[in-house]
This record gives C-alpha cells, structure tokens and sequence, in this order.
C-alpha cells in the first residue's frame, strides 16, 4: 500500500534536549495508526512534526510526492486536519459556529449555503454533538468540548473532499475527557473515516482501546519508536513492561473490534 504520509528519521531537538530520535513512520489511507507512549515520550511532538506544526532537526515528512513544508498553508489545511489536546475558544461562539469555522477556506469552492449547513450538520453528528449546535461553547463540560473539536477536524476535511486528495486526520488524545460510550464512539468512527480512505493517526494512552480497536500501533519510549506494527503483533507483556513499566496479568486479544478490559498489575519496587 502507497502511504500517505512517510516520514524518515526524524529527530527533534530543543535547548540541547532531544525529545524525538530518529522515527520513522508511514500512514496509509485506510488505516486507523495509534502512537502510544508514557507521559514525556515524545508522542506530541513526533505528532506536531507529521502535521507540519514544527519542522524536524533532522529527517522530513512527505505527503504524497510532495515535501510536507513545501505545502502551502492553505493547501494543506484540505489535506490534513489535527484535534489538539485542549482548544480553548476566547469569543462567545456557538458549538455549531466552532464547527463551522472549518469551513472557512479561503480557498473553498463556492458552495450553497444549505451545502455548508449539511457538513457542518454531518461532522456534529459524527461527533455526537448536534443536540449542542446551539450551546455556547465555553459553557460545555471538557468532554463535550472534545467532541465538538472532533467535529471541527472532521468538518474540515468533508467541507475540502471535493478536491479529491487523499486526506489524514491526526488526533492527538481525542479520548482523554470522554466517558466510556463516547471513547467507543469516537474510536468507532475514526475507524468508519478509515475505512473510508482517510489515513487517520491518534495518540492514545488507553492500550485495550488501541488494541482493540487500531490497524498498527507505534510506541514510543524516550523520545524512539521502540516498537511498531499490529497489536497482536507488538503488544504483550514485555513490550508493555519495557514502555509503560507495568506487568499485565493477562493479554489475550480480542476479537476484533470489541472492547474488552485488560487487567494490569504495577510493576512491585
Ligand atoms: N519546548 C520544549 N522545551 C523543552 N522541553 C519540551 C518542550 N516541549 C516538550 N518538551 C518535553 O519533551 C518531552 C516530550 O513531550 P511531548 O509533549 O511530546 O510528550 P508526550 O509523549 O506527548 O507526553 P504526554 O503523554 O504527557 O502528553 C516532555 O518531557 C516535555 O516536557
């Protein structure tokens, strides 16, 4: 399969401190990739690398046949949209009107505005926010809100669809705030984007979601991917004991698509 997104050792490095050291990874239209890693692995940082955010020390990032920094801004917010951790939103919006902000390329084809309205109307429900369309945002719990930003990234790469590129979604913890159904849901239809010829990246920190639920995991340990490929592949009781210094009792895969609690036991000294 042709990736979408190839990066080659890349390597970031700040006040004499690596923090990312030599990865390299691909991302496939149609695969659902989660990064995972302890607290300070450097996930964040090799994410803002892969979406252009911050340009590498070392190494580079190829979309398509085109060097990730040779893109134009413009260009590439129809290629690629990211969910950051935490977006607070200074102006009284609504959560339809923070959705809708998305769909302002300047670049966008004309479009009707009851054409706007269906995608802005297609992301919430994705995200399960409809029902919050006319909520002010800074009103909203922070997993409300993390749903909504869900929305947003979506919106933007249905809003720009009509130019036909291939197109990567990059989330960087989008479960953290959610309560159980809503990680389902979220993960779930990260996947339907998948399946739909998204390439789509999250970092997660919940290893029986990834698990359960991703095509390839990448984890990273001290700033280096230590391991990557399928889940039933990397992810046993070493691996884990090596990246997160946790013993598991038990790891059997689940079938797939089905969530399933993988009890852990920390490590003893
Ligand atoms: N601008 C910076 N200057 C110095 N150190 C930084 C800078 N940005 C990040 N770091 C450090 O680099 C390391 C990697 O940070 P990063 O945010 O990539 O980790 P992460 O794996 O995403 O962690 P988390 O799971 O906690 O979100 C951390 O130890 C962090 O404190």
């Amino acid at each position: 399969m042709t990736a979408l997104v190839s990066a080659r050792s890349l390597s970031y490095a700040i006040g004499g401190k690596t923090l990312v050291d030599d990865v390299s990874l691909d991302l496939e239209a149609g695969l659902l990739t989660a990064i995972l890693g302890p607290n300070g692995a450097g996930k964040t940082t090799l994410l803002r690398m892969l979406t252009g955010e911050l340009k590498p020390t070392i190494g580079s990032v190829r979309m398509g046949d085109e060097t990730l920094h040779t893109i134009p801004a413009w260009r590439l917010a129809t290629r690629r949209a990211v969910m950051t951790q935490a977006t607070s939103v200074t102006f009284p919006f609504t959560c339809y009107e923070v959705v809708r902000i998305a769909m302002q390329s300047p670049r966008r084809k004309a479009a009707s505005a009851s054409a706007m309205d269906d995608t802005v109307v297609e992301a919430m429900a994705v995200a399960d926010v409809l029902h919050l369309a006319d909520r002010f945002y800074h009103t909203l719990s922070g997993g409300e809100q993390q749903r909504v930003q869900f929305a947003r990234a979506v919106c933007q790469l249905k809003s720009s669809a009509q130019f036909g590129m291939p197109q990567v979604l990059y989330l960087d913890e989008p479960t953290s705030n959610l309560d159980l159904r809503h990680q389902l849901m979220l993960i779930a239809a990260a996947r339907t984007l998948a399946t739909a010829g998204l390439a789509v990246c999250a970092i997660l920190h919940d290893v029986n979601l990834a698990c359960s639920h991703v095509d390839r995991i990448v984890m990273m340990k001290s700033g280096r991917a230590v391991a990557s490929g399928r889940p039933a592949a990397i992810v046993d009781r070493s691996t884990v004991r090596n990246v997160f210094d946790v013993d598991i009792l038990v790891c059997e895969p689940p079938p797939a698509g089905t969530p399933y609690v993988l009890p852990f036991t920390q490590r003893p000294g």
